[in-house]
């Protein structure tokens, strides 16, 4: 039975998976818009610009380990979100890109003959080129006769890649008839291939002395945390994970040693890393920021890395093996029962903060967040860029969204309410001042979805990061905003502090009180760095590679 297109289209997302939309309308998108609100199987979320919604789409997707929708209107909504898609991409998140666009008609008018239509860049098809380059496939709805077979097409290559799509939907489409979506069965996969895989793997995992699983973010965006953690345990293997997937198994009982981060991180789990003799590497990002500091580089060819589908063993290639398939053929390898392993403890973690009217380093807010944790549970994470997420390596592991490879600034806030629309749980959100004078008034939307994140601003007046690679430069300097008092004005609840006995009672107060947002300010001497910053930037200048930062 047909439907409107734009009911059909809202049916195939939730059908695969989304659980909520993100957006900001536009004339060009009223049309879809009225059709999210009347049907009502997917949650609207509207912002306050466009960064934000793809943030916080990101976040979600992220969190549910499966589809993101952001919503938005043509031209100036869309091309206002390119930065956050490019991270979704960089960073492997399924992303659903909705614009709203020109009607087919008004398509035949604009440019040379007709008149030029508002919104309009180059040309009428210039948006679509401009997410070609940072989605893995792409549509426009402009046939409904073959609509439903490229939702299909498009919303599979999003789940199969983890990498953000585009689809443009003309606005004269929106309520032509159209036949429902019938979900693709997931692309071939040869099943001799993955276990000939599967026994490579698993007979240099039985050879070696010292092996190490090493989890990236691909084993939460494919949702496979529980079985990832469930062959760590039979298999009897630490587990690290990288500097991206912190957070990574933090509900799987797993033999975890913390956080690789080379000469950065603890040199412990660094040398258990870079010494082993098998490493595992299951949907890691072979980034700069995950490697670019490694103490030594890391034997890829003693090494194992399974990701983008394809697995590496060795100068092995297998490709079209999804991460998911050799998990659940190592699984069917591997011991039924728990194996023991080898204690490795992991690094011990600030706690037991001084609360005395010592003026706070980073450390210390590490320190409050644990104490705050272990008294009354710990909270999903969403960190911005910034010493921030430096510091965010100190505190216990918990699920942790952050831009940990594209490394864009505005990600927290977002991010944050995207946690609190998927999860429906109270996120700590952790963001420099730099970062919140980009996205942090997105708080302003959160009385109008009854949201409350506990948000931390690291004051330093200053990008203290790029200070750090750069001190003689006096334009990283900031002034004081007054984050504190500006939270009334949007609606929430500001606490500052500048001693480490305000920064104790800010955040007893704020986690106390959920009536709205609440925003503890805690002003941070200028200079004062997380040590995991302070190692991250000696390594980078150190080993003289420019950073992306
Ligand atoms: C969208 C974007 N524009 C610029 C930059 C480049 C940058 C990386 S870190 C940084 C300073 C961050 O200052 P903040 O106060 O937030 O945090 P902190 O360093 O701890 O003081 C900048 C400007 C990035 N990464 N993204
Ligand atoms: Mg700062």
């Amino acid at each position: 039975m047909t439907q409107p297109l734009a009911r059909v289209l809202i049916h195939a997302l939730a059908d695969h998976g989304a659980r909520e939309v993100f957006g900001i309308p536009g004339d060009f998108a009223l049309p879809f818009f009225r059709h999210l609100e009347r049907c009502g199987r997917l949650p609207l979320y509207t912002l306050s610009h466009e960064p934000g919604v793809g943030f916080a789409a990101d976040a979600a997707a992220r969190w549910h380990g499966g589809l993101g929708v952001a919503c938005v209107t043509y031209g100036a909504g869309a091309l206002n979100m390119v930065n956050p898609i490019a991270g979704a991409f960089s960073e492997k998140s399924q992303v659903v890109v909705i614009s709203g666009g020109p009607g087919v008609s008004e398509g035949h008018r604009g440019g040379h003959d007709g008149l030029l239509l508002h919104h309009q860049a180059k040309t009428l098809d210039s948006q679509l080129q401009v997410f070609r380059e940072i989605t893995c496939d792409q549509t426009r709805l402009d046939d409904p006769q073959r609509a439903p077979v490229e939702i299909a097409r498009v919303l599979r290559s999003c789940r199969e890649q983890s990498r953000p799509v585009y689809i443009e939907i003309p606005r004269d489409q929106v309520d032509v008839p159209c036949d429902p979506v019938a979900a693709l069965p997931p692309s071939p996969v040869e099943a001799e291939a993955v276990a000939a895989c599967a026994d490579e793997v698993m007979a240099r995992l039985d050879r070696a002395e010292r092996p190490v699983l090493l989890v990236g973010v691909e084993v939460r965006r494919f949702d496979l945390e529980a079985r990832v953690g469930d062959l760590a345990r039979r298999l009897g293997i630490p587990v690290a994970t990288t500097f991206m997937g912190r957070g990574l198994l933090s509900q799987e009982p797993v033999p975890s040693i913390g956080t690789y981060m080379g000469l950065a991180g603890c040199p412990e789990i660094s040398r258990v890393v870079e010494e082993s003799d098998a490493l595992l590497m299951l949907g890691v990002l072979l980034s700069d920021t995950n490697f670019g500091v490694s103490g030594e580089r890391i034997d890829l060819r003693a090494a194992m890395l399974a990701a983008d589908r394809a697995v590496r063993v060795g100068f092995h290639a297998y490709p079209d093996i999804p991460l998911a398939d050799l998990i659940d053929a190592l699984l069917d390898r591997a011991p039924v029962e728990p194996s023991v392993c080898a204690a490795i403890p992991a690094p011990a973690l600030p706690r037991d903060l001084v609360a005395d009217d010592a003026p706070v380093h980073p450390r210390d807010i590490a320190a409050a967040v644990n104490d705050l944790f272990d008294r009354a549970g710990p909270m999903p994470i969403a960190a911005d860029m910034g010493d921030c997420l430096f510091t965010a390596m100190d505190m216990r592991h918990t699920p942790l969204v952050a831009p940990g490879y594209y490394a864009t600034m505005g990600f927290g806030v977002p991010a944050g309410l995207g946690i609190c629309a998927a999860s429906g749980r109270r996120p700590l959100v952790l963001v420099g001042d730099g970062a919140f004078q980009m996205t942090g008034w997105e708080l302003g939307v959160c009385a109008r979805h009854g949201w409350a994140p506990l948000v931390v601003v690291f004051n330093n007046a200053s990008w203290e990061m790029l200070r750090t690679f750069q001190p003689d430069s006096g334009f990283n300097d900031l002034e004081v905003w007054q984050f504190a008092r500006l939270a009334e004005a949007l609606g929430g609840r500001g606490h500052r502090a500048t001693t480490r006995a305000q920064l104790r009672a800010a955040l007893d107060a704020a986690h106390a009180d959920e009536s709205c947002f609440q925003l503890v300010e805690v002003m941070l001497p200028r200079g004062a760095i997380s040590d995991t910053l302070a190692r991250f930037v000696g390594a980078i200048k150190g080993a003289n590679r420019p950073m992306g930062t």
